[in-house]
């Protein structure tokens, strides 16, 4: 662990963060010789080790990255929390470099050392920039991965799988309706879970609309599907039924909701709303929101699959199901309390990290994996 003797933990500047919310650890590891740097962000360890995928990207400044980092982190142990897993939330960005010093593989076998380097209290897996060969560098270097193509794989399918589910309930709700026949849903994004995600709304017969800056991502569903496309400044201006972001965050804000022409929004992406006061613009506005951390979860419960002895794909299809169930408690509280849906799913996920309600995976299984990988 030579090149990681220089990890520094910024303490003041960490903590003067806006989205510093008691995070249990913050780590910025460099490696000279591969050039890499990231962040790794801890949040909170209350239900088991945290938890979360590694995004690599390009940001403009540090402290980007760093606003990154903490909410994402944050978010994790909201999602793994309501999604009742054995896991705290935690994760990871990479500073994609302008080009890479050396080759991606010992850049991320650098980074995989990185991960170690804390000893399992973070566990990564999979997101935004990463795929399954970086995953197989990553883990030459640490235990502590999920989503290895050899165990759970790609987490994208299932990831698309909760988010229907959360998208249908949410039809259900604000339009009335069980069917998506002939629903106009806007995906924005049609990476890794958008395209899967527009291949299930294919299925049910919605009328899909996809916005995307990669013209090959946007030929792809146009071929497959017979999708409109819209460019993506016309997002908010065209007429919709659903707005699915499958794409960057914080894109649902003041300005895009005076816009919108939507009754629901339901998509993959993480921290849609630009902030929390957003639940209420939406509210005011008509439109129902289903909390991204609850129907974006289908990954991570995927990945928690691995947990037990033997990954079985068709428990994890099971308790990806489990969202239905989730998001339906939120919208028959959000109702009866009169409460924005994103107040309700935020008190539904402390319950379970603050007071450590049992998870459905058990604490055994858990010890087992660790003593598999040792
Ligand atoms: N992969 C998962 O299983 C998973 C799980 C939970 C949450 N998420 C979240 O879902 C989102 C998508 O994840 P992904 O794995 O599909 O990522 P991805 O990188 O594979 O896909 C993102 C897509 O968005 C497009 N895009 C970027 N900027 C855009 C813009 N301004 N307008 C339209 N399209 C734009 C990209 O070209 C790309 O095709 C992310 O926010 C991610 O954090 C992903």
């Amino acid at each position: 662990m030579k090149e990681f003797t220089d990890v520094k933990r910024f303490q003041d500047l960490i903590e003067s963060q806006p989205d510093f919310d008691a995070h249990e650890e913050v780590v910025f590891a460099r490696d000279e010789q591969t050039g890499l740097q990231a962040l790794i962000a801890v949040h909170n360890l209350s239900r088991g080790p945290g938890t979360g995928g590694t995004r690599l990207w390009r940001y403009d400044q540090f402290e980007n990255a760093l606003t990154d980092v903490l909410r994402l982190s944050a978010g994790m142990t909201y999602k793994n929390a309501m999604a009742e897993l054995p896991f705290g939330g935690g994760k990871a960005v990479i500073l994609a470099p302008k080009e890479f010093k050396s080759t991606r593989a010992e850049f991320m076998q650098a980074f995989g050392r990185a991960v170690e380097s804390l000893q399992g209290r973070y566990c990564t897996a999979e997101d935004v920039g990463t795929n399954c060969d970086d995953m197989a560098e990553i883990a030459k270097s640490t235990r502590h991965i999920f989503g290895l193509r050899e165990t759970s794989g790609d987490p994208s399918p299932y990831t698309a799988r909760g988010v229907l589910l959360g998208l249908q309930e949410s039809v259900r709700e604000a339009l009335g309706t069980d069917s998506l026949k002939d629903v106009r849903v806007l995906v924005q994004g049609v990476g890794h879970v958008g395209y899967h995600l527009c291949r299930l709304l294919y299925e049910k017969g919605a009328n899909i609309i996809v916005s995307d800056v990669n013209e090959t991502a946007l030929a792809r569903c146009e071929h497959e599907f017979g999708v409109d496309v819209v460019a993506p400044d016309r997002i908010f201006k065209t007429a919709i039924d659903v707005y699915a972001p499958c794409a960057l965050g914080a894109t649902v804000n003041e300005r895009s909701i005076a816009q919108m022409k939507c009754g629901v929004i339901a998509g993959a992406a993480n921290n849609q709303l630009e902030s929390n006061e957003t639940a209420e613009l939406l509210r005011q506005a008509d439109i129902l929101y289903a909390p991204d951390y609850v129907i974006n979860a289908g990954g991570i419960i995927n990945i928690a699959c691995e947990v037990s002895q033997s990954y079985n794909a068709k428990i994890a299809t099971q308790k990806v199901d489990e969202i239905q169930g989730r998001v339906r408690e939120i919208f028959a509280r959000a109702k009866a309390e009169n409460k924005t849906t994103l107040a309700v799913a935020g008190e539904m996920a402390r319950e379970r990290f603050q007071t450590g309600q049992s998870s459905s995976f058990r604490v055994e299984d858990l010890t087992r994996t660790a003593a598999r990988m040792a």
